[in-house]
């Protein structure tokens, strides 16, 4: 679906990361400050680990901009990894003067698959690059997708609803307040915050972690992105394929989601009025703005599950993979909870997904004909 792709390249402890994004129109304007925000906050949250006290990710944009405006090509966006230095002789390119393997597999790491199936002896081959260290690289990417939607008058924010089994008051949030605000956790019901920060502390002094639910909104998003016609064409797949492939989340819903096993149609559909101002309009969104695999001009609702970060410094039961004998599971160095780093990867990913769709329905060249385009639609949409 569309012409917006990217990918992204690097190891954890490499000397760099980097990406390469396709398909953004010449003339938008970009800010390293802007994309630099969203990196910082990918590296806050309480119970993370002592990597993020080494880096201070900053992106260098290597290509595709010229005087801070994209010139259509292919934007290469870079991080370095400070703690590269301390790892050379652990990441030598060539030989290995450290030489010490890493054999004890993480159970809900990609650790013993990994191994299993590219034919390694050594388990840092797999966890270099399993690790969500690359998520850096997908927040750099949802920095300049981010550009590109503010630009059509949307925004995509994020804040942490669950983290073990504490849930935020919903009822306590003003939703109008989410994106503006900036806690430890990203939560914006400071009383369950705080519950959390508890429950973290509790999980790091019995060795143990945590996962959680984030929820993304996008606002702005006119009628239409996505379509009906095809399977891969519907938008709602291609956000939940989306937040599915970041590291650790094993559960997307959107609107409503889950709930709608409890409710009778009666009450799960979002029932129509017309308004002379406000139009068409609806008093729910269970959809979550999505409808046929379109966007219905509601906010877009989306919601995903982080598992327990697997690594445990109480480590759990596993195998060695050369020897097959029972050991404990190795203990990297580790988060005990990073729901509030993913809910700035999952804005992300929800960014890229819909700059693609925006792209593929107004056009991906330029943006003085991206913005015509959509503004003659929108305009026909108004009877105008
Ligand atoms: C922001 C973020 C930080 C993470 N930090 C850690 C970590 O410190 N230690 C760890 O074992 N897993 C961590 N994970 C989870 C693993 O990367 C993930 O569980 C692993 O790659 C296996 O993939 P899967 O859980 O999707 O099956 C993190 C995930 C995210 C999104
Ligand atoms: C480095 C990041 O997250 C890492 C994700 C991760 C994992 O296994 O996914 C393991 C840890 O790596 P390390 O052993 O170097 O501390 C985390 O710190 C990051 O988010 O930038």
């Amino acid at each position: 679906m569309g012409n917006l792709r990217f990918m992204t390249a690097g190891e954890s402890h490499g000397p760099r990361l980097t990406a390469i994004l396709e398909g953004i129109p010449a003339g938008l304007g970009l800010s390293e400050e802007a994309i630099n925000k969203d990196l910082a906050r990918r590296q806050q949250g309480y119970g993370r680990g002592g990597r993020m006290k080494i880096e201070t990710d900053r992106v260098e944009i290597l290509s595709g901009v010229r005087f801070g405006e994209t010139l259509g090509g292919p934007v290469t966006l870079s991080v370095i990894n400070k703690d590269w230095t301390n790892w050379t002789d652990r990441m030598a390119a060539f030989g290995n003067p450290a030489g010490e393997k890493v054999t004890a597999a993480r159970p809900g790491h990609a650790d013993y698959v990994g191994v299993q199936k590219y034919d390694r002896e050594d388990i840092r081959d797999i966890l270099e690059r399993s690790s969500a260290r690359e998520t850096a690289m997908r927040v750099a990417v949802g920095g300049v997708c981010k550009a590109l939607l503010s630009a059509c008058g949307m925004e995509v924010v994020s804040h942490v609803v669950e983290i073990g089994g504490i849930k935020v008051n919903e009822d306590k949030i003003n939703r109008d307040e989410i994106g503006k605000g900036s806690s430890e956790l990203n939560c914006y019901d400071a009383e369950a915050e705080e519950k959390m920060k508890e429950r973290i502390r509790g999980a790091k002094e019995a060795g143990d972690t945590l996962g959680g639910v984030f929820e993304v909104i996008v606002r702005g998003a006119p009628i239409g992105l996505g379509s009906h016609i095809q399977w891969d064409r519907r938008l709602d797949a291609a956000l939940a394929g989306a937040m599915m492939s970041i590291q650790a989340i094993k559960g997307v819903e959107i609107g409503a989601g889950f709930e709608y096993a409890e409710l009778p149609g009666s009450k799960a559909h979002d029932e129509m009025y017309y308004d002379e101002n406000k139009k068409v309009y609806r008093r729910t969104n269970h959809a979550g703005g999505l409808e046929g695999g379109m966007t219905n001009g509601e906010e877009i609702t989306i919601r995903a599950v982080m598992k327990p970060i697997p690594t445990l410094m109480t480590p759990l039961h596993s195998i060695d993979i050369e020897s097959k004998e029972a050991v404990l599971a190795c203990k990297e160095r580790s988060d005990v909870c990073a729901v509030s780093a993913a809910s700035v990867v999952g804005e992300a990913m929800a960014a890229f997904v819909i700059a693609r769709a925006v792209v593929e329905k107004f056009g991906g060249d330029a943006m003085t004909d991206l913005l015509s385009a959509m503004n003659a639609y929108k305009a026909r949409l108004a009877g105008e």
